[in-house]
């Protein structure tokens, strides 16, 4: 795990944009197509907009998501319509988006349809965008939902989750999945998400804070992107 520490979100979202444009452009290079996964939730929007503004070549990109709530699109919790009116804009409208949710009622019985709809995104995936909660979930592999163990065992590609600690039914991708990747990082701003980060660190139990088996593992390069300041 590396730490890249910016002085504040002026300075952090360019220079994080620049960084995930630049391995995009890479992977077009070399094969044609690229892949980027990105999360929901508040700290994403100024980087999305961000990076919706880079010149590359956005047509041949596809986007996901690496969780999200089961809400209609006008629901202001969609992680969806959050990447729809901040990231899907400017240069980045030409990318595809996989959408992970489909038109069941429920996330559970909807997997295959959310699966379905993942079939043309390149994988591995070229860059793995999460986010952590304070509870130390991330994407929506939360602690205090039964699905957890299953979230870490699964083979699948996606897993309906319910936290019993948050609203909302989710998708979220399994861990094999996020962890099928060439770059993860792991975008935190504030204090509290580096209090989170710092006590993720001193412990092993993945039950615990599921956020430590993406930062505890050697098979994937993690850069932990933060700033303390909100501007
Ligand atoms: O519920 C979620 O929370 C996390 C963290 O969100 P934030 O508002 O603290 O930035 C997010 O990464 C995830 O995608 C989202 O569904």
């Amino acid at each position: 795990m590396n730490l890249v520490e910016y002085k504040d979100t002026n300075e952090l979202n360019p220079a994080f944009a620049e960084r995930v444009a630049g391995l995009l452009k890479d992977a077009i290079k070399a094969k044609g197509c690229a892949s980027l996964v990105v999360s929901g939730g508040s700290t994403p929007l100024p980087f999305f907009k961000a990076l919706s503004q880079i010149e590359l070549a956005w047509d041949k990109v596809t986007i996901t998501l690496a969780d999200e709530r089961w809400v209609d699109a006008d629901h202001k919790d969609s992680n969806t319509s959050l990447v729809k009116n901040n990231l899907l804009q400017n240069n980045a409208a030409v990318a595809t988006f996989a959408e992970i949710k489909t038109s069941e009622a429920s996330a559970f019985g909807a997997e295959a349809s959310v699966t379905a709809s993942l079939s043309g995104l390149p994988q591995p995936l070229d860059v793995l965008i999460l986010g952590m909660g304070e509870d130390g979930h991330t994407a929506s592999l939360f602690p205090c939902s039964e699905q957890i163990a299953e979230g870490f065992a699964s083979d699948d590609l996606v897993i309906a989750v319910q936290p019993t600690t948050a609203p909302h039914e989710r998708m979220s991708l399994t861990l094999k999945s996020l962890l099928n990747a060439q770059q993860i990082f792991l975008h935190i701003v504030g204090k509290s998400k580096k209090d989170v980060l710092d006590k993720a660190l001193a412990a092993d139990d993945k039950f615990e804070m599921p956020i430590r088996a993406i930062l505890q593992q050697n098979d994937v390069p993690v850069d932990v992107i933060y700033t303390e300041t909100k501007l």
